[in-house]
């Protein structure tokens, strides 16, 4: 097990990391998401010894990482692929990391095997492609059969077939029973994949709970009515007498309705009373990336703005029709997902009560196509404080470790593993 008690990493003036307390456990694959810049790689750094926190620590399995008796053999990780020495032969390398951790050199052909790399074992990894160097990453995690296992972004540039093959690859070493915690920004993979997220941003803790619990505590359930196309009156009706009894509800492009706020049996017998046929009632659930969209939205660093292109955009030929304009995903446009915008200052997603920093996870409470309003307010929101860092005294730079690279040395076993 992976456990931080109110990790925190600062880097001069930079807080990366803030007061990250969480476990890890093993036999399932928990995966760490947040935003860019949010942390993560920072964290994993940490767990990895690799980066010294500036507070709080980071143990696994009761001893930080530095202290493991042979820690290759219990902890493989992946942070960056591409942190190869590029003149090595695949295979050399990983039997170089092997002799130096007591690893039987025919384990190197085993997680050849296993990562799909053997008919390449003899190239210099230089001349591999992105996919090839991520799967030569996993080999290297793989290597000491190790119970831990970290993976920062592994399907990042991989195929279809290679993304299906990492999926399959954590959810089978999670049913060994290791400990698998895996940071990946693809919210479908992700969905798949995990069973238990640790979400942060701005290198705080958002949430630590399940993925079922995290899309229902951060997204709104919601209930489409259509009524005939033919007839809008209907849908006049049928809207004044949902609102009358307390739900929400918002026009959708294609003339259907989109309803909060109350369940479908309770829609079905209004419009029936109403004297309003339905088209269409049916339930929806928000995405895994709906739900994150909703919970980061605040805790975002990087947003794109529209290109306005300095005048250099050609006209448009008279009658040509100009491209929609895309909704940008985390900017909160209203109407790209089922939940309102978070109220200024208000908790911008749903934690369960005395769920924040690692505490046991409450019962969730759905409700069935519930309105949102504003889940968990009353919460802190962390990001409504002028300064969440408290205004500890810096640590004296004597004590500071040497800047380590963002990405670890990985032709440096000490590093690597
Ligand atoms: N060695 C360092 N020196 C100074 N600042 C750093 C260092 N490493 C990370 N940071 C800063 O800490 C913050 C967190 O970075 P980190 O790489 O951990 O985020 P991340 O969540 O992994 O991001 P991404 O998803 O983009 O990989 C960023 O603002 C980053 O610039």
């Amino acid at each position: 097990m992976i456990e931080a008690v109110g990790l925190t990493k600062r880097y001069g003036d930079k807080t990366a990391v803030y007061n990250l307390s969480f476990q890890v456990r093993p036999g399932s694959v928990t995966g760490f998401l947040g935003p860019n810049g949010s942390g993560k790689s920072t964290t994993m750094r940490m767990i990895l010894g690799l980066d010294n926190p500036s507070a709080g620590q980071v143990t696994i399995g009761g001893y930080p990482y530095r202290r493991l008796p042979n820690a290759p053999r219990q902890v493989g990780a992946l942070l960056d692929a591409k942190a190869v020495h590029g003149g090595r032969h695949a295979r050399n390398h990983l039997l170089c990391l092997a002799q130096l951790s007591g690893i039987p050199a025919r384990r190197v052909d085993e997680v050849l095997g296993v990562v799909g790399l053997q008919d390449v074992a003899r190239k210099r990894s230089k001349g591999f492609s992105l996919g090839m160097g991520q799967r030569l990453g996993i080999a290297v995690a793989l290597l000491g059969d190790p119970q831990v296992l970290l993976f920062d972004e592994p399907v990042n540039g991989l195929d279809p077939e290679g993304i299906l093959w990492v999926r399959n690859l954590m959810k089978s070493l999670a049913a060994e029973g290791r400990t698998v915690f895996v940071s990946s920004h693809l919210m479908s993979e992700m969905a798949v994949t995990a069973d238990h997220l640790i979400v942060i941003g701005r290198g705080q803790l958002l949430a630590d709970m399940s993925v079922r619990d995290f899309i229902s505590h951060n997204s709104a359930d919601f209930a489409r009515v259509r009524t005939p196309d033919t007839e809008p009156h209907q849908r006049e009706k049928l809207t004044a007498a949902l609102t009358e009894a307390g739900g929400q509800v918002l026009p959708e492009q294609d003339g259907g309705l989109r309803v909060t706020g109350l369940p479908l049996p309770r829609i079905s017998d209004l419009a029936h009373d109403a004297d309003v046929r339905l088209w269409e009632l049916s339930p929806h659930q928000a995405s895994l990336e709906e739900a994150y969209m909703r919970m980061t939205q605040g805790a975002v660093d990087y947003r794109s703005t529209t290109d306005q292109r300095a005048g250099l955009q050609q006209q448009l030929p008279p009658g040509a029709i100009p491209p929609p304009q895309m909704p940008v995903p985390g900017q909160g446009q209203p109407g790209w997902y089922a939940p309102p915008p978070p109220q200024q200052g208000g908790q911008p997603f749903a934690m369960p009560q005395g769920q924040l920093q690692g505490q046991p996870q409450g019962q969730p409470q759905p409700g069935p196509y519930g309105g949102p309003g504003v889940p968990g307010a009353g919460a802190p929101n962390p990001y409504a404080q002028p300064t969440p860092v408290p205004q500890a005294p810096a640590q004296p730079a004597a004590a500071a470790p040497a800047q380590p690279s963002a990405a670890p040395d990985l032709t440096k076993p000490e590093d690597a593993r």
